[in-house]
């Protein structure tokens, strides 16, 4: 189904459009399993994420703005032609710009929208390459995928940086990541133009203070523990890179209560003309017990086989 613009009706079950804050047009997707989601046409921007218990695992900070004069603060923005800092404006265009909605669809229950962003003249100004961004956001009882495609539209090869850049609602001090021990690190803190090279050690990563971390080559699958009872799983597929980021005492008013877990492709990726990459990732609410159970087998699998 193709859709023109924000004013069009959806006809597809568990999709619709609504007025959001200062009236911007957003989707609001709801699971036939009582899940619900937002998603802001600005910036392609998913704000919440309401599992059935009712519960939002997304964070918009509180000096969020929704005038178009800046990128929505918060939620799952994405940094996209460049995650920075680099050549053009910190974590790119794509956040600042309008995406439509070109197709929806309801599987058994789960929503799911498409959105798409296309060069023009602002993005050409400072990126002058065209290229289409495609984003399908598909809603499912306690979990939530994206699947971003780049195609390079243009006569001439180009290479960009990308992150899904995940704003989680946390208990900042007893949030934890697991996963990334082992991966090489680079750390922003504390020159984000200089990062420091080294290895994570820790098999739960915390935020008692200043966050700015990238982990390259980070594995397929991490675990958020969110310090407020929920365990998130972050799976991925081609998001080769993690970040991870919690701005302590340089936002005094909200830092305690979330935490940045990004999925990201820090190095740049190269398209050739009509080329494509697709990078996909799904968010999962899972239950303490089943983490309890994927962790003894991980650690006992060996020793059950031999
Ligand atoms: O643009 P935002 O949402 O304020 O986020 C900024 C932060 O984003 C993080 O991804 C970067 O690693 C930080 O260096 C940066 O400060």
């Amino acid at each position: 189904m193709a859709l023109a613009s924000a004013n069009t009706e959806i006809a597809t079950t568990g999709v619709k459009f609504a007025e959001g804050e200062e009236k911007l047009p957003k989707i609001v997707l709801t699971s036939a399993g009582g899940s619900e989601a937002d998603i802001y046409l600005f910036g392609g921007c998913i704000t919440s994420w309401k599992v059935p218990n009712g519960r939002d695992l997304l964070f918009v900070r509180p000096d969020a703005v929704f005038n178009k004069k800046k990128p929505i603060s918060g939620g799952v923005p994405h940094c996209f032609p460049q995650f920075g800092p680099g050549a053009i404006q910190q974590h790119g265009f794509a956040r600042n710009l309008d995406w439509s909605v070109i197709d929806s669809e309801n599987v058994q229950g789960d929503p799911a929208i498409t959105l798409e962003l296309k060069d023009g003249e602002y993005s050409r100004s400072m990126w002058d390459f065209r290229f289409q961004a495609l984003y399908k956001v598909t809603l499912q009882t306690k979990s939530l995928s994206t699947e971003l495609v780049i195609k390079n539209t243009d006569s001439k090869p180009f290479s960009f940086s990308t992150a899904l850049h995940t704003y989680f609602r946390a208990s900042a001090q007893g949030a934890s990541v697991k996963g990334l021990k082992g991966c090489k690190t680079l750390n922003k803190d504390p020159d984000p133009k200089n990062p420091l090279e080294g290895k994570e050690e820790r098999d739960g990563v915390t935020f008692p203070g200043f966050v700015d971390c990238v982990y390259l080559e980070a594995p397929n699958e991490l675990h958020l523990d969110n310090g407020l009872g929920d365990i998130i799983s972050i799976k991925n597929t081609n998001w080769t890179d993690a970040v991870l980021w919690n701005p302590y005492l340089t936002m005094e008013a909200c830092y305690k209560d979330f935490v940045c877990v990004e999925n990201a492709k820090i190095g740049n990726v190269q398209l050739e003309p009509g080329h494509t990459g697709l990078l996909h990732s799904i968010l999962a609410s899972i239950e303490e017990w089943l983490i309890t159970v994927i962790q003894f087998c991980r650690n006992n699998v060996s020793s059950i086989f031999l």
